[in-house]
């Protein structure tokens, strides 16, 4: 007879490796299950692009799939109108942890679901899915009691629904939150950076810009300098820094001066703490073009600025580890790595409760924002790398929950990236 000569430490650690490997496999296996309502899901979201905060159709499509799902527990307008929360926990008392899950779901004006957030809702959905019959199949052998929490957050294209949802205290209680974005490849992190919209109106006077053009007072040549004092701006840049704008009113007709113009720019820079100083010198190419054209200008932000992501390494070694047991082709190319890629309001949420928003390829070298992306969001093609990002997240989030200490060291990581964010801060 074979006898067990480990101490009682290796053995509940092996108890523990083993369970773990038991609800990952679960996790699999029933997202597997459930992979003809997610890709419905997200196929029904894709068709019917709605831009942030006009997201109705794709808020009661998700919240009537929590509905149908049992066990769940839904809030149909949680904080916000086009927001939700799907809650479920374990039975047991004592310490719990709240994982959270983001869905997104707003679309871009004029190309749809370009930025694939349709996928975004379904990993979040399957992530919330798998993790929950993981741990049905586990209770009473868990270290601790655990919430789920999958939360719709709304208007990441524009406004930022997730800084809404902060100030509403939606993610309150919450120790991790996951989410997906798809890409053109997987990675852990991409450089996302701050980010403010800001809008430049100017107002001139209108006259016949033939008979008396003398009489005007000419918006679009303010217009224009604006967007030329800009460009001017670029070259004293840092190079890390990105400016874009558009004209989104230039006038109406040649032969009226026009009385009336607007501008659409976006500022950003790799951290939050430097906004501020490209905010200001932005401010001076908006006013003088005002000046020279003697337009009136007024210069309107956004509601809410987009903060850079702070990173938490242990958060990403465990999802590259889950990730790559599936089979995940992490990229290693310094370009893509170090580049920046868009900004997030996901952000805001890393400053609050540590997170991860990592990136997935979806079966196409189409790239974000473009109308071919869209078609690859939509395509039957995409299902399979969501769902393998689904299953990565949710086992990332069961290392957390069955070893405590890889727990402790997000939460340490979390206090340090926000040390470091300040005294960084503080140099600007
Ligand atoms: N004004 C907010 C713009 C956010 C937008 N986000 C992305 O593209 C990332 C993925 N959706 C951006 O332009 O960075």
């Amino acid at each position: 007879s074979s006898s067990n000569t480990n101490s009682p430490q290796e053995n509940k650690m092996s108890e523990s490796g083993e369970l773990l490997t038991e609800l990952k496999d679960r996790v699999s296996r029933s997202i597997d299950g459930a992979s003809a309502e997610l890709h419905e899901l997200s196929r029904d979201i894709w068709s019917c692009p709605e831009l942030a905060y006009q997201e109705s159709r794709a808020h009661d499509r998700l919240v009537a799939f929590f509905t149908h799902e049992q066990g769940w527990t839904v809030d149909a307008r949680f904080k916000l109108e086009t927001a939700f929360r799907a809650v479920w926990r374990t039975g047991g008392v004592g310490e719990c942890v709240n994982v959270g899950f983001l869905c997104e779901y707003d679309a871009l004006p004029g190309i749809g679901h370009a930025c694939g957030h349709n996928l975004i809702a379904e990993v979040g959905a399957a992530a919330g899915l798998g993790l929950k019959a993981a741990l049905e199949g586990a209770q009473g052998r868990l270290p601790v009691q655990v919430q789920i929490t999958v939360l719709g957050t709304p208007a990441e294209e524009d406004v930022g629904g997730k800084v809404d949802l902060l100030k509403e205290g939606a993610f309150q209680g919450m120790d991790v939150v996951f989410m997906a974005h798809p890409s053109k490849e997987d990675a852990t992190y991409l450089p996302c950076v701050a980010e403010h919209d800001v809008t430049i109106k100017y107002h001139g006077k209108a006259s016949h810009a033939s008979s008396y053009p003398w009489k005007g007072v000419n918006a679009l040549d303010a217009a224009v300098l604006c967007y030329t004092n800009m460009s001017v701006l670029r070259q004293q840049m840092r190079p890390d820094w990105r400016v874009h704008g558009v004209i989104k009113h230039g006038g109406l007709k040649p032969n009226i001066i026009p009385d009336y113009t607007e501008l659409e720019y976006y500022l950003r820079t790799p951290t939050r703490a430097e906004l501020p100083v490209l905010k200001e010198k932005a401010e001076r190419c908006f006013r003088s073009a005002a000046v020279a054209t003697g337009c009136e200008v007024e210069i309107q932000y956004a509601r809410n600025a987009f903060d850079n992501i702070l990173r938490i390494p242990e958060l990403e070694q465990l999802f590259e580890r889950n990730g790559k047991s599936l089979g995940m082709d992490f990229t290693t190319d310094e370009d893509v790595l170090t580049n920046e890629s868009g900004s997030t309001d996901f952000g805001n949420v890393t400053f609050v409760v540590p997170g991860i928003h990592s990136y997935f390829y979806i079966g196409s070298n189409a790239l974000n924002h473009t109308p071919e992306y869209t078609v690859a969001a939509g395509d039957d093609k995409a299902q399979f790398f969501t769902l393998r990002t689904a299953k990565a997240l949710a086992m990332t989030a069961l290392d957390l929950l069955l070893q405590p200490k890889a727990m402790q060291r997000v939460k340490q990581e979390f206090i340090e990236a926000k040390l470091k964010d300040e005294k960084t801060s503080s140099r600007i």
